[in-house]
């Protein structure tokens, strides 16, 4: 066993939320030959299925809808899921109860969200004609803000994180950024980079895809002013769940819905024809809530039942540092550049290596067992999820990783 192997194996024994995997469905070593166990990196895309969905999930189709049927929206809590299953996110992202709702997908939540903080902007009276926005985003994000730009009659400027300190101005009316970047795993300065748009006069609207899950994200903390996250990350919520809008409370009444559906009318079974929107966060509600997904989201946040996001954030950290360091020992010198931060202060949950012939090697990675995804035009990525992944699944990716890097170099194909 090398000396690699052996630190795995006591940094996995040591490990407080090892106990964790357990809860989800995940290969074991025996589903795969040897040489082959299931390595899931890519929890960053889709998280694994906690092993307690399925029987909810039955349970809500069989029992809930099967025989309750329309008596479920108030004996089963269909009708107040939303904002309950917001309140379960809450201490996850540093928010306190009342201000996240779930429902809708991440884009028109940022839809939602950029046009709600440009019509505050606007409600205070200032004339801002400028939208910022992340311009190195998941691409979801940039093509919605360029279209609430048009909307709004606003400017798109896309710039760096790095650039904003230095683009905000009087003409700023909101700021849309990503808090780790998808591509690189890079983490963004929230703190800072909330005072710094506050200090120009403008609302800060953060994406926490990549973040909601894996680190702390303090928005109370820092004053965010509006958020957006998806559930299907590192939240585990299942493909396609749901996802949230944080707008913070002193803002809510302010909140004006560029959707006001009349699921956040203030009472939505008056049906009537003038629009009134409710108060807190059911005001970012739009139509009827999608209740099966959401319902599948309910039952996976059940695993984070007395988990600290601070455990979490150790646990993130000291794999991916070891993950580089085994990528370190096993690729060849060159083979591979990662594009993730050392600093910790600026990584998020993953890492993300250029690397020649990048979907190619991917493909090779997965028919071993090592599941990451491949980002155009040559980045492999890796998504690190503490709750169930573990030193010995970090040891082994970088391992099989620089096996199949040399075995390209042997054969001649896809170089590296
Ligand atoms: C940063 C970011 N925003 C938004 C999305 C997607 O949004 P949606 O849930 O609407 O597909 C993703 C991933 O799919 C993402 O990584
Ligand atoms: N949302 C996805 C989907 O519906 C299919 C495949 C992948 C995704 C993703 O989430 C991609 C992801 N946001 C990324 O960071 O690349």
């Amino acid at each position: 066993m090398s000396e690699l192997m052996a630190r795995a194996g006591a940094l996995d024994a040591a490990d407080e939320l090892a106990g964790a995997r357990k809860q989800f469905v995940l290969d074991t070593v025996s589903d795969h030959a040897a040489d082959a166990a299931g390595v899931y990196l890519d929890g960053n895309s889709l998280g694994a299925l906690p092993a307690n969905v399925p029987a909810h999930v039955e349970d809500v189709v069989r029992r809930q809808w099967g025989e309750l049927r329309i008596r479920s929206w108030d004996e089963s809590g269909w009708w107040t899921a939303p904002e309950r299953i917001g309140d379960r996110i809450a201490p996850l992202v540093g928010a306190a109860p009342g201000q996240i709702v779930v429902g809708d997908s991440t884009s028109v939540n940022v839809f939602k969200a950029v046009v709600a903080a440009v019509r505050m902007a606007e409600s205070a009276g200032t004339g801002r004609d400028e939208i910022l926005v992340d311009a190195t985003t998941f691409p979801t994000d940039g093509y919605i803000a360029e279209s609430a730009a048009r909307m709004t009659g606003r400017t798109l400027r896309p710039v760096t994180p790095a650039e904003v300190p230095g683009a905000l101005s009087d003409r700023t009316a909101a700021v849309l950024l990503n808090h780790v970047d998808y591509r690189t795993g890079r983490l963004h300065d929230l703190p800072s980079l909330t005072a710094a748009v506050h200090a120009a006069g403008a609302l800060a609207v953060w994406d926490l895809c990549h973040s909601a899950g894996a680190l702390p994200v303090g928005l109370d903390e820092h004053g965010v002013d509006l958020a957006v996250g998806c559930t299907y990350k590192y939240l585990n919520g299942g493909p396609g769940s749901p996802a949230y809008l944080y707008v913070r409370r002193d803002l809510q009444d302010r909140f004006d819905s560029p959707l006001p559906g009349w699921n956040s009318h203030t009472e939505p079974f008056g049906m009537r024809p003038a629009y009134e929107p409710a108060s807190g966060a059911p005001r970012g509600r739009v139509g009827t809530p999608d209740i099966l997904s959401m319902l599948a989201l309910e039952a996976a946040l059940e695993v984070w039942d007395g988990v600290s996001i601070d455990a979490v954030r150790a646990k993130s950290l000291a794999l991916t540092d070891f993950f580089l360091e085994c990528v370190g020992a096993y690729v060849g010198e060159g083979r591979v550049e990662s594009l993730t931060p050392v600093a910790h202060a600026e990584r998020g949950s993953q890492v993300a290596l250029r690397c020649e012939g990048a979907g190619e090697v991917m493909k090779r990675l997965i028919e071993r067992g090592v599941v990451g995804d491949f980002r155009h035009p040559d980045v492999l990525r890796f998504g690190f999820t503490p709750l169930y992944v573990g030193f010995a699944d970090a040891e082994r990716a970088a391992r099989v990783l620089g096996e199949v890097l040399t075995g390209e170099v042997l054969s001649g194909e896809a170089p590296c």
